[in-house]
């Protein structure tokens, strides 16, 4: 499929063949779906008993093609339980469709997953977040949503979810507590922050204008996915957890001589990546023992 926007993925029936091509090539019935923002696709890498697919071998699955990104899917177990790891997502400034950028997070539903965690590299706002500190996800400000852009739009396919759903709460609470809580059994509760990530359209970074903006309206941290894929996980009935890595500091005064660049974000979740995939597979095993994924 091309990278155009062709936002044909609506079909359910579409999906479910999707769904069951990839049952088909394992054993493998995930709890959890995780998406794997820039440079952290490492998260894969910790599953036992692996089935990895690469994405141009799904039928219908749109080829992401950013650095970064890796383009595979892998189903094994991690800390025990059965996940599925997207190592690599569209993005909507590459030109795809809602329906595409969301299919994944569909795609595991219809796998059985009832959790998805969601991660991205993100710019941090807020001063007290240093390059390679992580954030959970509290709740999102989406600009494209409030213009109307939403992976919802258009006829409402009720065998997913329901026409208007809430988000209120939509990255659990529970899930976040877990999360705190493994954050200080590794003893990185100083890097770890909560707060409001914000959703650009991208592909530009932000103007110290729109910065400013945003902080006076409370963000945190910005980034160019994840809150899309949140809105999916919602509407078809899974929890949410999202976690940022803060891969760049936002530029908020004029005449730095500095800029962000995509590289900078790429080398950032390089480094991070290990301590980020050992948070996630510590949370992973907290659900676990709290039968969240029961
Ligand atoms: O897929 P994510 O949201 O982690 O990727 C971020 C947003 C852009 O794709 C890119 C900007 O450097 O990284
Ligand atoms: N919008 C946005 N997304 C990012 N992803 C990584 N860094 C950034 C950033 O500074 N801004």
């Amino acid at each position: 499929m091309s990278s155009e926007s062709t936002d044909n993925l609506n079909s359910y029936e579409k999906m479910q063949e999707i769904a069951d091509f990839i049952l088909g090539q394992t054993e493998i019935r995930p709890r959890i779906g995780i998406i794997c923002g820039s440079g952290l696709s490492g998260i894969g890498d910790l599953l036992s008993e692996k089935r990895t697919i690469p994405y141009t071998e799904i039928p219908h699955f749109p080829k992401c093609k950013v650095s970064g990104h890796r383009g595979e899917l892998s189903l094994g177990l991690l800390e025990g339980v059965p996940v599925v790891c997207f190592q690599g997502r569209c993005h909507y400034y590459e030109g795809f469709g809602m329906s595409e950028v969301v299919l994944a997070t569909r795609i595991m539903k219809l796998l059985g997953a009832k959790i998805m965690i969601v991660t991205n590299a993100a710019g941090g706002l807020n001063p007290s977040m240093k390059v390679g500190d992580m954030m959970i996800i509290k709740d999102h400000l989406n600009f494209l949503g409030l213009s109307g852009i939403s992976p919802l739009r258009g006829s409402n396919e009720d065998r997913l979810g329901p026409r208007f759903p809430s988000l209120t709460d939509l990255y659990d609470g529970g899930i976040r507590q877990i999360a705190r809580a493994v954050a200080v059994s590794m003893n990185i509760q100083h890097e770890v922050h909560e707060g409001i990530l914000a959703a650009l359209g991208g592909p530009s970074y932000e103007t110290v204008a729109e910065l400013k903006f945003l902080r006076l309206a409370g963000v945190d941290a910005v980034g160019m996915s994840t809150v899309h894929e949140a809105i999916a996980a919602r509407h078809c009935g899974m929890l949410v957890f999202g976690c940022s890595l803060i891969t760049n500091e936002c530029i908020v005064e004029y005449g730095t001589n500095r800029e962000p660049n995509h590289e900078e974000v790429i080398e950032a979740s390089k480094n991070g990546a290990n301590k980020f995939a050992t948070f996630i597979s510590k949370l992973v095993s907290g659900l676990r023992q709290q039968d969240t994924i029961a």
